[in-house]
């Protein structure tokens, strides 16, 4: 085997993976950059993940203005996975130049596997090549996991998310199992293209960690649009049928047949670690089959570093992002960046309009024993949601009443993915409320409405 030596082997080019082996060839390392897909370069985020689904958000709201028929839908869905496709590509080539082109930093097309804490192998294709380092960080990601129900896996009408992103005909009826972030952004992609939608969530409760009041504006609002959510729904068998796929279903009103010309397997994304050999390098996994780490992301083997999706935390690509800040803080910097540290995450869950979040719910908080008070506003309150024809929504924020801090927001309406990140900014900088309120923002905008949100 062919040996090489390198100051830092990086497996997986992941949001964390690429940004560090950027910044660590910038000072000066020798950095090998190990990439098993090469339709994967610059990760599951710009090829099969955030991106692509977003490109989808787009066109599919274009869609739904048109008056038009199925067909003319279905022409339109194709030129949206065309446009996907040509920027998934564009984004991979220069994600892939940016670490290959530089002088200090070579990217291997291959599976690695540890040979032990110091080697790793890399399986190229015609050969494989054994590189050493004192440092070597795991970022390989997660895959979609397939719940064992009967006929799911041979189905050849069942997609995960991957590859529904480039099924070239618009289903006219799509069953999506699992109702988490990806069944939920399925459902708004797909009703807005035209398609049918039914969503199986095996739990009974819809958006579980979020409250009611706005669970149940989200689910009100994807009911109008024409998605149909099924809860406490145990799915018996999948079946191929000549022209279509057959999903059969325990619903607590009894027993049903739903009729399918797609189903979305959206049921969670489990640690990639199956390749990685990681017994040979004595690197311990956590309960749930993640890589485990210390609170600045070192596994157990010293000089072994987890980010991103496979140390299975939060699945955010800012989270990988952030996994490389402290990273970085560790090994280039004042190690004090840690992931307990790094501030509030909010996310955003891409339906139309978008749901946001960042921090306690009025539950959490009523559970951890604060005083707080709530603030509400409907969205239709908003000049500019009017102006969006988005009238749609409900804002909620929780302010604890001894701090005047805020201890958390839920954003139902349109901007929030944006409007969030202003709250978190708050949050994390201790601001009171009164200043959210008090702020002048431009005119007219979704954020102006904290002026009013926080006017209690
Ligand atoms: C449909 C969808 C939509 C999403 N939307 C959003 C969103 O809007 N916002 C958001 O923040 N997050 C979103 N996410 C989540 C986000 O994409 C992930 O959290 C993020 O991309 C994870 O990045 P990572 O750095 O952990 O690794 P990844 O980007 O997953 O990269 C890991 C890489 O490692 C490679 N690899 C694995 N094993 C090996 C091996 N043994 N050897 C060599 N290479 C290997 C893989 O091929 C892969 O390219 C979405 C995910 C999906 C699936
Ligand atoms: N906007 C975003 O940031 C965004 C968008 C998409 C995905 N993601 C990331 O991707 C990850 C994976 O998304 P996901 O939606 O696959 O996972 P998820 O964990 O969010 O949701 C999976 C859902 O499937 C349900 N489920 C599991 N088995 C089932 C079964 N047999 N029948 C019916 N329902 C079943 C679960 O109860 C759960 O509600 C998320 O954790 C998220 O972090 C993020």
């Amino acid at each position: 085997m062919k040996m090489k030596k390198y100051d830092a082997v990086i497996i997986g080019f992941g949001k964390g993976g690429k940004t560090l082996a950027g910044t660590l060839a910038a000072n000066g390392k020798n950095v090998a950059l190990i990439e098993k897909d090469a339709d994967m370069y610059g990760g599951t985020c710009i090829n099969v993940g955030c991106i692509p689904s977003k490109s989808f958000v787009t066109s599919a709201a274009f869609s739904a203005k048109l008056d038009s028929s199925f067909e003319e839908k279905a022409k339109l869905y194709r030129k949206a996975v065309e446009k996907k496709t040509r920027l998934t590509a564009a984004l991979r080539d220069k994600n892939y130049h940016k670490v290959a082109d530089l002088e200090n930093a070579d990217v291997y097309n291959g599976t690695a596997s540890f040979l032990d804490s110091r080697h790793v192998a890399v399986a190229l294709q015609d050969e494989t090549l054994e590189l050493e380092a004192d440092q070597i960080f795991i970022n390989t990601g997660a895959r979609p996991f397939v719940p064992p129900i009967e006929g799911l896996s041979d189905s050849r009408r069942a997609y995960i998310s991957e590859t529904i992103l480039s099924l070239e005909e618009l289903p006219k009826r799509l069953v999506i199992i699992g109702g988490g972030y990806i069944g939920m952004e399925f459902a708004s992609i797909y009703t807005n293209f035209g398609s049918k939608v039914t969503v199986i969530q095996d739990g009974e409760v819809f958006l579980p960690r979020e409250d009611r009041d706005i669970a149940d504006a989200v689910a009100e609002s994807l009911k109008e649009r024409g998605v149909r959510l099924l809860l406490s729904t145990k799915i018996n068998s999948v079946r191929d049928e000549e022209t279509e796929t057959v999903v059969s279903v325990e619903t607590p009103e009894g027993g049903e047949k739903i009729s399918a010309d797609a189903v979305l397997i959206a049921t969670g994304r489990r640690p990639n670690v199956n390749d990685l050999n990681l017994d040979a390098a004595g690197v311990e996994l956590t309960p749930r089959g993640a890589v485990k780490t210390d609170e600045f992301l070192e596994t157990n083997v010293p000089g072994i570093y987890a980010m991103g999706d496979v140390v299975g935390g939060l699945q955010f690509t800012y989270i990988s992002l952030d996994d490389f800040r402290i990273v970085k803080s560790q090994i280039l910097g004042d190690k004090k960046r840690t992931i307990k540290n790094r501030g509030a995450v909010p996310y955003s869950v891409f339906l139309d309009p978008p749901f946001s979040r960042v921090g306690l719910s009025e539950t959490e908080a009523a559970e951890q024993g604060y005083e707080y008070k709530i603030a509400k506003l409907p969205a239709a309150a908003i000049p500019k949601a009017n102006v969006l024809g988005q009238k749609t929504g409900l804002l909620k924020a929780v302010i604890d009443t001894k701090t005047n801090e805020i201890l958390g927001a839920h954003l139902f309406c349109a901007e929030s993915h944006e409007m969030i990140n202003l709250i978190k900014l708050a949050m994390d900088v201790h601001l009171p409320y009164t200043v959210l309120r008090d702020t002048i923002y431009t005119h007219p905008t979704m954020s102006e409405a904290l002026n009013d949100l926080f006017n209690i």
